[in-house]
């Protein structure tokens, strides 16, 4: 259950993986692009998962049309903008944005700082006309190598003032954190936090490789921490937040069920473990499902819940400051 005393975040959620199937077919219909179905019934599964996908990669391929539609940065603004309404009305009072701009720019050949740009406007639009306070992470995509990760890193550092942290995903396996150590030190001269997507195709030797090499103070899922017990009390004693995905996990089969599933354990362990969605539209599911169906089967006490929810705030990219004045507004 959610702790309507308590702040609710989403600390883990790509804007670039929640764009609305009606959104899609707007911009399909505005910019003459051939889409694989022109209703929203026959559309959504080439938008959104239906059955649990073999693998990450095939999870990913989910996003593609949604990236596809972005024929201007307008289009980008407006993606942003709704993102913001869609976490406002899922009841979140902090949410940190994820988006890869590169991504985002490459169908339709989008100047790649461009598009940081109208994600930054698209942002500060939505959060004039919703009570919500949102920051934004940029993504280094892996999957389409180094240069490609260069040129998101330097658009993003172009905009260096509307992005608060650095993030890597993609293809985990595919594209080992290995091949990015100049990125992030680049980043984090720059000032980035960091958070990492690590253990979730790869295993352990990923999230020591994020931490120790890419200096990630938290890590997008974690899920094979659970196979490392030096790694479980590494991450405790450090306090580097885990960014849980419950539902995204068994879609990816990255856990073949939701019983399965390390989160407790995480939090059992002391680990600062949080709940996220991941990419709501594409896996048909708001952050009121992973508290209210997704952790209870991942068994879940109400007070493992509780404490999920208060480590959102806790490792949130935040000052003191900000996250003790978002606890006074939500208590008042
Ligand atoms: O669960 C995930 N694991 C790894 N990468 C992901 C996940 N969801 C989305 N992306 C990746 O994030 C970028 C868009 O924000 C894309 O690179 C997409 O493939
Ligand atoms: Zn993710």
């Amino acid at each position: 259950m959610i702790d309507t005393r308590l702040p609710l975040t989403d600390i883990h959620r790509h804007l670039d993986g929640n764009i609305r199937a009606q959104t899609i077919l707007d911009l399909g219909r505005e910019f003459n692009l051939s889409l694989p179905a022109t209703t929203l019934e026959t559309l959504r599964p080439h938008v959104q998962v239906t059955q649990n996908e073999p693998d990450l990669v095939s999870f990913l391929q989910k996003l593609d049309w949604g990236v596809k539609v972005l024929g201007s940065l307008d289009a980008c603004r407006r993606i942003a903008r709704e993102n913001v309404e869609d976490a406002a009305r899922a009841g979140i009072h902090y949410t940190e944005l994820r988006f890869s701009p590169g991504y985002m720019a490459m169908t339709h050949n989008l100047p790649v700082a461009g598009v940081v740009e109208a994600v930054i406007d698209g942002i500060k639009a939505g959060c004039q006309q919703h009570d919500i306070e949102v920051r934004l992470i940029g993504i280094m995509s892996r999957t389409f190598g180094e240069e490609a990760c260069l040129h998101e890193l330097e658009a993003l550092l172009a905009h260096r003032d509307g992005i608060t942290a650095l993030d890597l995903a993609g293809d985990e396996l595919g594209f080992p954190g290995s091949q990015f150590l100049s990125h992030f030190t680049r980043a984090r001269d720059a000032g980035f936090r960091i958070t990492v997507h690590a253990g979730e195709a790869a295993g352990p030797e990923s999230i020591w490789q994020a931490i120790r090499e890419l200096g990630a103070e938290r890590i997008g899922h974690g899920v094979k921490a659970i196979e490392d017990a030096a790694l479980m009390d590494f991450l405790a004693e450090h306090q580097i937040g885990i960014e849980s995905c419950l539902t995204s996990n068994i879609q990816t089969s990255t856990v073949a069920q939701l019983s399965n599933h390390p989160l407790a354990t995480f939090l059992n362990h002391g680990i600062l473990a949080t709940i996220n969605t991941d990419d709501p539209a594409v896996q048909g599911i708001e952050l009121a499902h992973e508290y209210q169906v997704a952790a209870p089967q991942a068994g879940l006490s109400p007070q493992q819940i509780r404490t999920a929810q208060e480590n959102g705030l806790k490792i949130a990219f935040l000052t003191e400051a900000e996250k003790a004045k978002i606890r006074a507004k939500v208590a008042a």
